[in-house]
Parts: C-alpha cells; structure tokens; sequence
C-alpha cells in the first residue's frame, strides 16, 4: 500500500494552508492550548554536581511532580551527540525513494521501520510527523535491516552514542531506585535487568504553515520504563502538570529524560508517566530523537513488592509487558 508520508505532503502545499485533517479540535490547538511566558519549567538537574543527595532529590521530586526532567552535565561527548544527529537528519533529507526501502513491512508486527502513523487518532486528526524506528541494544535483538546504509557512518555513530548511553541509563536506574527507597539495583531489575531493550525513534517534523492548528505527536505518555530524548535546536516539546501545556526549554546538549508508563507501574504510582506532546515549527524542520528503554516483551511488570503493603495496596496490575503495548495499541482499558 502506498502510503502519503507528511514530509510530501508539506513539500506540495499551496501557501499557507494545511489539509482539514491536521487541524486539531479546539482543546487541542497548541496557540489556544499553551500556557505563555515561563510560569513553571520542567526541572533542569546538572549530573556532575559532587552533592550526590542533592542530585536524588532533585531527581525524586521530579520524577513524583513532573514525570520529566532535562540533565546537562551527563558524560555524553557533544562530538557523539552531534554525529547521532547528524546522520539521522540525512536519513530524512534523502529522495523519498531511498528512505521507502527502510519503509515499516505491511502486516509486520513489530514497530520497526520507516513510517507514518496509519490509523486515525480519535477525532479522525493526523499528526504532522514521519519516523524511523529500529532498535539499538541488546545486539541480539537488533535488526540492521531498518537502520539506514546511507550515510555510510550511520552504523557507527549510532553504535558510539549507544555506548555512552548505558552509563546514564545506569545511573538514573540507580537514582529512580534509591528515590523509592529500594535497594540501588532494584528498579533496572523490574524492568529487565542487562536485557533492558533500548529502542529509537526519529521523528521528523516538517515545516508546516499554521503551526497553531497542528501537533507533532499528539498528547500521550511513553510505554517505556523510562525515555532519554535530543532534540535538534527547534523548540517544540510540550509537558503537561496540573492540567496545562508548558514549553520544555531547549538547552543544547542537555538529555530530556521521561518517565515512562512502567516506572509509574513499577513505583507504584510514586513516580509519574509524564503526559506531553510536541508542536511544529513555520520555517523549519524539527526532528527528535527519543530512545525508549522497555523491559523484554515476556517480563511481567507490577508495582514492586517493596512498595506495596496493607496500606498501599497494588494500583496496577502486573501484566507482560507486550500485554501492556498491545491494549494501549488497541485502546484497550488496562
Ligand atoms: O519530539 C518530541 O520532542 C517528542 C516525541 C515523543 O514524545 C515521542 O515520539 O514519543
Ligand atoms: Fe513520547
């Protein structure tokens, strides 16, 4: 089936205008919907600070108030963040006939591969975005049929920037963990252990002429345990709290770290899968580049036995986690 991808169709519009299908309901419009000037802002947290107590904490009342936080200072080099960027902008940037190959199978039942989301969301709206998905760690569960041979350093800054990845994955395992008061290998174990699946995401956002009406990827929370994102230098991540929709600072080289639906299921409700979304830009592409860190299809995950007790009864079920994937996919009340 030959699908239409946004980034053709906002390269054949005539000026100023969009298709009625992008244009979101009223409660949804990002110039109605978002809260202006810097009322509130998603906590920034420097990972190099010596005060170890005060990083936790900062970490804790993050995780419990927003579900989001931006780290700086985090040992990933610049030159690999830059490199990982740069060879998924010219994935997007090559003829459309190339970028097809790496094109999601019809029929395939697995998230991997070049795409545009397909089914209509509620309210019949389309999302102004396009994406590569494929995982990058562990190696037995990559797929090298979806990552991209052009450029030729694909491979290589996608491997280089995975390794450094796993220090900051481990590090902030370990500070969720000790934030609920478990012991500091606790929280990576729940949710996989060294079989902890990190999956990409890229997603492109053309340029689109009414900003104000469409959304990026409309309001949702991450399946994952937890989310670690780059940005390119277009503003467009929005969080919500407490029912309004802020703008998260773009701040170079900073990660933007998620908490995802199974670290909620795991804290037992402590911590919060934080609810965003993002908007697009008039004159420029906005890509992002999220990692996903998901526990192996067949782990069953609940909220740990160490947070749960006669007063502070289980709120979630314990259910495999591609159970979980799948009623979200299908709407299904978990
Ligand atoms: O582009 C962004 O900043 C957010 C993307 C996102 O939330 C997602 O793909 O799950
Ligand atoms: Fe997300």
């Amino acid at each position: 089936m030959e699908v239409e991808r946004v980034q053709e169709i906002a390269s054949n519009l005539s000026k100023g205008t969009i298709p009625e299908e992008f244009i979101r309901t009223m409660t949804e419009q990002p110039g109605l919907t978002t809260v202006q000037g810097t009322v509130l802002e998603v906590p920034i947290i420097d990972l190099r600070d010596p005060d170890e107590q005060k990083v936790l904490k900062a970490i804790d009342d993050a995780s419990r108030n927003w579900g989001m936080f931006q780290v700086t200072n985090h040992g990933i080099p610049e030159e690999s963040i830059r490199n990982f960027q740069e060879v998924g902008k010219f994935f997007f940037e090559l003829p459309q006939e190339e970028k097809e190959v790496y094109a999601k199978p019809e029929g395939s039942k697995s998230i991997e591969g070049y795409g545009t989301k397909l089914q209509r969301e509620l309210e019949g709206k389309k999302a102004w975005v396009d994406h590569l998905f494929h995982k990058i760690w562990p190696p037995s569960e990559i797929n090298y049929q979806f990552w991209p041979k052009n450029p030729p350093s694909y491979r290589e800054a996608n491997e280089e920037y995975t390794k450094h990845m796993h220090g900051v994955v481990n590090k902030l395992l370990r500070l969720f963990s000790l934030g609920l008061g478990l012991e500091e290998h606790e929280v990576k174990k729940a949710v996989g252990g060294d079989d902890l699946v990190y999956l990409l995401k890229i997603n492109y956002y053309p340029p689109c002429p009414r900003p104000d009406l469409a959304l990026g990827v409309p309001a949702h929370t991450d399946m994952s345990a937890m989310t670690i994102l780059v940005p390119n230098d277009v503003q467009g991540l929005q969080a919500s709290k407490d029912g309004q929709w802020y703008d998260v600072k773009y701040i170079p080289n900073a990660l933007i770290i998620h908490v995802g639906d199974q670290l909620e299921i795991v804290s037992n409700g402590k911590y919060k899968s934080v609810l965003h979304r993002s908007t697009v830009n008039k004159e420029k592409a906005r890509i992002s580049w999220p990692i996903f860190f998901e526990p192996p299809a067949d782990l069953e995950v609940g909220p740990h036995p160490k947070l749960i007790n006669e007063g502070n009864p289980p709120k979630y079920k314990t259910k495999k986690f591609s159970d979980y994937c799948y009623c979200e996919l299908n709407k299904i009340p978990q």
